[in-house]
């Protein structure tokens, strides 16, 4: 029998997405729930329960109540797309590229915490760095990232498409997280491996999907020794052996004139750049995803067909 997958949040952005990815599949039966139903808990809780994987496309409260609706049945594992559980010890981190072991830890977990798009990009780049020894206890790690608009759900793209509506954004391009205490800070230090908190400063442009998260180093603070080439070689070998998370080679990066936000939209993998110049003290690492594709439902997917497989 197929094993039964429910999305439970189907019918929001990231669902969808999921969704979108899993038409066509046959060795997986979706249970569904119908759109006006959506915020049924009765009907909700008997579809998380007679699913084999539940996947959790909610806000962060409601999460954590449909977590509470399968605790006692141990025969429903469960990815979480939210910030709830991404930094709890006793959830697998969902990031199957991030360390060797990785993949097999999500493929024997029961429950899985889906990584953030903006922290995939920046773990993505800082933590084979901390690993490698080359980015040392205290460096200052800013983060600087652009969003796709899906990234903020419904609420955020109604406001950027319907241009009618009272609260409708008109900027091409605006920064938030004025306060520098976004949710995704916890889980970039934890899962970056870091010492200390990252400042991290997102923005939003008026774009639907894809995302550049930019880590700018300088190198004469790093462990000694460090260039440019050092750090890209460290990068391809963490990388090593598969193809989602892939390093551009420096004779390709170093000719290009631009980075375009959207060049992943619709795409499942990531690349990573090193960016300066030969022989210079500083370079910008840089991270190009779909915010809802590696970023997100992508990844979902991902590490859904990991556990299937164990
Ligand atoms: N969009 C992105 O790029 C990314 C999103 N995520 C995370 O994924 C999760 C979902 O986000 P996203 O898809 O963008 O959000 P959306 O707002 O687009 O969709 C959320 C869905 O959940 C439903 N929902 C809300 N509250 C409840 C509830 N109490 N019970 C049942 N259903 C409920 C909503 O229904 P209704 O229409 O009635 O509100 C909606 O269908 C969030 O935790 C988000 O942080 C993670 C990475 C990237
Ligand atoms: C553009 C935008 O609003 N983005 C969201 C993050 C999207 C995302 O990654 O969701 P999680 O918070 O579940 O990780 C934000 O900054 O809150």
């Amino acid at each position: 029998m197929a094993p039964k997958i429910f999305i439970d949040g189907e019918h929001g952005t990231t669902g969808l997405q999921i969704r979108t990815r899993m038409a066509g599949r046959r060795d997986v039966e979706l249970l569904s729930i119908p759109e006006a139903e959506r915020r049924n808990a009765a009907m909700r809780e008997d579809m998380l329960n007679g699913a084999d994987i539940a996947i959790l496309c909610l806000p962060d409260e409601a999460s954590k109540e449909a977590v509470q609706m399968v605790s006692g049945n141990n025969s429903v594992r469960v990815i979480d797309t939210s910030t709830a559980f991404r930094v709890n010890s006793s959830w697998a981190y969902g990031f199957a590229e991030m360390d060797k072991e990785q993949a097999d830890k999500i493929k024997s977990a029961r429950f899985v915490a889906n990584p953030g798009c903006y922290p995939t990009g920046a773990i993505g780049l800082i933590r084979p760095l901390r690993a490698a020894g080359l980015l040392p206890d205290g460096y200052p790690v800013t983060v600087n990232a652009v969003s796709g608009y899906t990234g903020g759900g419904k609420q955020m793209i109604a406001q950027m498409e319907d241009q009618s509506r009272d609260d409708a954004i008109t900027a091409p391009h605006f920064l938030y997280g004025l306060t520098l205490a976004h949710k995704h800070v916890p889980e970039m230090k934890i899962h970056g491996l870091l010492d200390r908190a990252p400042i991290f400063s997102p923005s939003v442009g008026k774009f639907p999907q894809g995302m550049i998260v930019q880590v700018p180093l300088h190198l004469d603070e790093l462990a000694e020794g460090a260039t440019l080439e050092g750090i890209h070689a460290a990068l391809v070998a963490h990388y090593a052996g598969q193809d989602i998370v892939t390093v551009v080679p420096l004779e390709e990066s170093g000719k290009l004139p631009r980075i375009d936000a959207v060049e992943l939209a619709g795409k499942d993998t990531m690349k990573l750049f090193v960016f300066g110049t030969p022989g210079a003290s500083q370079v910008n690492l840089v991270a190009l995803l779909d915010n809802l594709g590696k970023g997100a439902s992508g990844a979902a997917v991902q590490n859904m067909d990991l556990m299937l497989a164990s």
